[in-house]
């Protein structure tokens, strides 16, 4: 796999999930369903890809030597499977390796020990139901996560917000446009700190009267 340009990653996880989500026009957003499990941790980089069969974990050892410093592992089942398929033990194996977090499609066990060794999850589930290491499976393909694509060496981004992929040749692009928005969006905080309405700054007066938005002093009797 090509991994992207550091830089762009590192300014991508500044960024954050919500505002790169905007500036790649509101998309590669990875279902809600896969959830931070842990608050505050960011993190972003290189999508190692893994595909299991559902209650097998065998294709996620055979990942760990597949991934690099910096690398996020994104982890699939071929049928929906919220079985608890990674635990403090594979955290313990990954860090090893630098890997920044893990995003899965299945479930996590081992929680408590996950938040404490500081080493971030997004999953379906939390699930203490153990898994078999039985069945091939395939590291570093395409894959679909909560619904998005992923491809190996795209960009993973995950946050407080949820997780979010970025095609690799789109993401130089993306960050400049996320960059941006930082910007205006900077502009519009002062404003809204000094009392200005959202109403005026976006002139959304004139929306709401072309919409038949009225104000009234009191609910008309009949309701109309
Ligand atoms: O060993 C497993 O099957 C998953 C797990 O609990 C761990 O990685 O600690
Ligand atoms: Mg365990």
């Amino acid at each position: 796999m090509t991994r992207p340009d550091p830089a762009v990653v590192a300014g991508l996880r500044e960024a954050g999930v919500a505002t790169v989500h905007e500036a790649a026009g509101r998309t590669g957003l990875v279902s809600p369903e896969i959830a931070p499990r842990q608050e505050g941790a960011v993190i972003a980089g290189p999508a190692v890809t893994v595909s299991c069969p559902p209650g097998d974990n065998l294709m996620i050892h055979a990942a760990v030597e597949m991934c690099e410093p910096g690398d996020v592992l994104v982890v699939t089942t071929t049928s929906p499977s919220a079985d608890g398929m990674f635990g403090d033990l594979l955290a313990t194996s990954l860090l090893a390796r630098g890997v920044a977090g893990l995003v899965t499609a299945a479930g996590v066990r081992d929680i408590a020990a996950l938040r404490e060794m500081g080493f971030p999850v997004w999953a379906r589930a939390v699930c203490a139901q153990g898994t078999v290491k039985a069945s091939p499976g395939s590291v570093n393909v395409p894959v679909v996560c909560g619904g998005s694509a992923v491809r190996p060496g795209d960009v993973v981004i995950a946050d407080d917000d949820g997780v979010l992929c970025l095609p690799a040749r789109s993401a130089p692009g993306v960050l400049e446009r996320a960059r941006a928005r930082i910007a205006a969006e900077e502009d519009k905080r002062e404003a809204f700190s000094s009392g200005v309405l959202g109403l005026d700054l976006y002139g959304l007066r004139d929306l709401l009267t072309r919409l038949g938005v009225r104000y009234v002093d009191e609910l008309p009797e009949d309701g109309a």
